[in-house]
């Protein structure tokens, strides 16, 4: 059996966990964690509306339900607060699975650093076709390099997404800066506006915000006389939600270490 304590518990990708978990019997979030302004009655069950999970705690604070789980899920969206459950589950000796993008490079390396004390799987998408997309991804730019072809990246949320471009998009990009041997730092140019020709080691990177779209991702190589479009769709959340409880289920009793979906995955 496996525990957990579920951070960002009430939000899209919270509920859907909680929902999922019903269908496990191997597998059980045993409280919720919340920020403290949505917190209305201290009930997971009650403020979820999922009947099963009444009488299970609802918190603010990680500290006070660390000790019962296994292991923690981050879903809270929010990047500090993602760092600060990592502090807590590495002081408590529990594993964490964080799914929260919008992280800048300072506070991976924060979270990266407890990885000595705990295992850490964080991955900016969760499902299985994303993480084989990312290896597509790696295959074409490497066998694409110095081939003339321009890579372009463009991404679709739902419109209450906050952070862009998204933790996928980024991660794409990451896999062609460094198979084309440069950085995101060097190569990225997040959108473009008035005058601006493209330079042949630009990653183009763009974000649409709409509707209930729960997550497209295409990366296009382009060439001269052909263009190639790897394309992902999400079309459920639940296949984010499957992800982040079979990686939680994977990574305890793990040994200290910074994993990823391949891990899991075994890609
Ligand atoms: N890795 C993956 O596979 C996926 C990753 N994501 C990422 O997961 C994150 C969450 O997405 P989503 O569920 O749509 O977002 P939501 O905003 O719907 O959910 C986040 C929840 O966490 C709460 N929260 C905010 N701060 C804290 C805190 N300090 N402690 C506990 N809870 C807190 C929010 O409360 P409030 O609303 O009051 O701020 C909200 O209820 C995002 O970063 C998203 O990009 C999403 C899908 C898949
Ligand atoms: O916020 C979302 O919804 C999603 N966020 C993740 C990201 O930023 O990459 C993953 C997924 O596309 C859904």
């Amino acid at each position: 059996m496996t525990k957990v304590v579920l951070c960002g518990a009430l939000g899209r990708m919270g509920k859907a966990i909680l929902r999922l978990s019903l269908e496990y019997s191997d597998f059980e979030v045993i409280a919720g964690v919340e920020h403290p302004d949505c917190i209305r009655v201290a009930d997971l069950g009650e403020a979820s509306g999922i009947q099963e999970l009444k009488g299970k705690p609802l918190t603010s604070r990680l500290e006070e339900v660390i000790s019962q789980c296994h292991v923690v899920i981050e879903f809270s969206g929010n990047p500090s607060a993602a760092v600060s459950h990592t502090k807590i589950a590495s002081l408590s000796g529990k594993g964490i699975v964080i799914g929260t993008t919008g992280f800048s490079e300072e506070e991976v390396q924060e979270v990266k650093a407890h990885s000595q004390n705990i295992p850490i799987l964080l991955s900016p998408n969760m499902s299985l076709g994303v993480n084989l997309l990312f290896k597509l991804v790696e295959l074409s730019a490497k066998a694409l390099k110095d081939k003339n072809f321009d890579v372009e990246i463009s991404e679709i949320h739902h419109r209450f997404k906050k952070d862009a471009p998204s933790g996928t998009a980024l991660k794409l990009a990451s896999i062609v800066a460094s198979a084309f041997n440069t950085t995101l730092k060097d190569s990225a140019v997040f959108g473009r506006e008035g005058v601006h020709q493209r330079s042949t080691q630009e990653i183009g990177v763009i974000a649409l915000r709409g509707g209930d779209v729960v997550g497209d991702h295409t990366v296009y190589f382009l060439g001269f006389g052909e263009r190639i479009e790897l394309t992902h769709r999400a079309t459920s959340r639940d296949t984010f939600a499957k992800g982040a409880i079979e990686a939680s289920r994977w990574i305890m009793g793990k040994p200290p270490g910074f994993y990823s979906m391949f891990d899991v995955l075994g890609l």
